[in-house]
């Protein structure tokens, strides 16, 4: 099986995609790969190309350069790996007339296997539809739309899942009890590719982002690492008028700015010590000093400039 850079197994896996349509760049050379037992959240601004990689990846699209493997084996259109991934994308293709239940096993039956899926009772769990699966889905809210959606993807007991937006629609609890079925499943060491602009969730359920903007990669890697590398420090001295001034040269150092309680000084390129040393060495008294937890929707606004990619297509 296919190894990612980190020599871990990649079961997810974008290799150099690119998807243009007409004079619009969807996609440009993107690259990234998810492991067993990751959740790996796909973000960016609205057009950013999430939703056309995830095509690619489910052979839903052909790409006009590099390829998409699951679980090792390349993807085209109908391929068997398919049939061990859950698969949230493009809106629900439901049958109105028929009950949930109904519509299920009719989406079942394409796997030629036999009814009841593996995983039906957990799917179902999490649709929380109650006596509503045995009702015509024309009757049925968006919200129980979605989660119908959500347990055909998770009724196969997959080892991958690509989910498009899969919160969409849900009410708080229901996304707490979706982070909760993915959590466990990535336990089991599925792989979780989502897309969301919910970067609050974003940031209690991944384990790892891929962020794009305007079809290219922005960064890649564990959530934590990409947190703690935006590196905001909370500094407190007898003199910050000079201290900001001394940071401010400093190389490494993006923002410093002053509030009630000191100085923040954003400074992915250097650490803590580094910015104790330059105001100990200027003759500044520092008090403390501290790591800030930025939020993944400062680190995310920054990263992206804060601008919808449509806006700059
Ligand atoms: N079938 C298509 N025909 C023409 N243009 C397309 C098509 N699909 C996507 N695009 C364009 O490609 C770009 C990327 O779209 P895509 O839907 O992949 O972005 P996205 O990141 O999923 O956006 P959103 O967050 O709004 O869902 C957009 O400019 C979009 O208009």
């Amino acid at each position: 099986m296919e190894r990612s850079t980190a020599g871990t197994t990649a079961m997810i896996r974008a290799d150099d995609l690119s998807k243009s349509y007409k004079r619009t760049q969807a996609v440009s050379r993107l690259g990234f790969a998810v492991d067993a037992g990751q959740i790996c959240a796909l973000l960016g601004p609205n057009g950013a190309g999430k939703t056309s990689t995830m095509r690619m990846l489910l052979g839903l699209a052909f790409p006009d350069t590099g390829s998409a493997q699951i679980l090792g084996q390349p993807v085209g259109l109908g391929a068997e790996v398919l049939g061990r991934v859950g698969v949230l994308i493009d809106g629900p293709a439901f049958v109105p007339h028929l009950t949930g239940t109904r519509n299920l096993k009719l989406l079942w039956s394409a796997t030629r296997r036999a009814w009841p899926p593996p995983a039906l009772d957990d799917a179902l769990d999490l649709a929380g539809l109650g006596p509503a699966i045995d009702r015509k889905v024309k009757g049925y809210s968006a919200g129980m739309k979605q989660r119908l959606m959500l347990a055909q993807a998770l009724m196969r007991a997959p080892d991958a899942l690509i989910l498009d937006e899969p919160a969409n629609g849900l009410d708080p609890a229901e996304v707490r009890s979706l982070r909760e079925h993915l959590g466990a499943l990535a336990r089991r060491g599925a792989a979780v590719l989502v897309s969301s602009h919910q970067l609050a969730e974003v940031q209690q359920l991944a384990t790892h982002i891929v962020v794009m903007n305007l079809g290219r990669l922005v960064t890649a890697g564990p959530l934590a690492d990409l947190l703690g590398d935006a590196g905001a420090h909370r500094v407190q001295v007898d003199d910050p008028q000079r201290a900001a001034a001394v940071l401010r040269r400093m190389p490494g150092v993006a923002a410093v700015t002053a509030d009630d309680t000191g100085l923040v000084v954003t400074a992915p390129g250097a650490p803590s010590r580094a910015l104790v040393q330059a105001l100990v060495t200027a003759g500044i008294g520092v008090m403390s000093i501290q790591q800030v937890s930025r939020s993944l929707e400062e680190v995310f606004l920054d990263m992206t400039d804060g601008q919808a990619a449509h806006a700059a297509r």
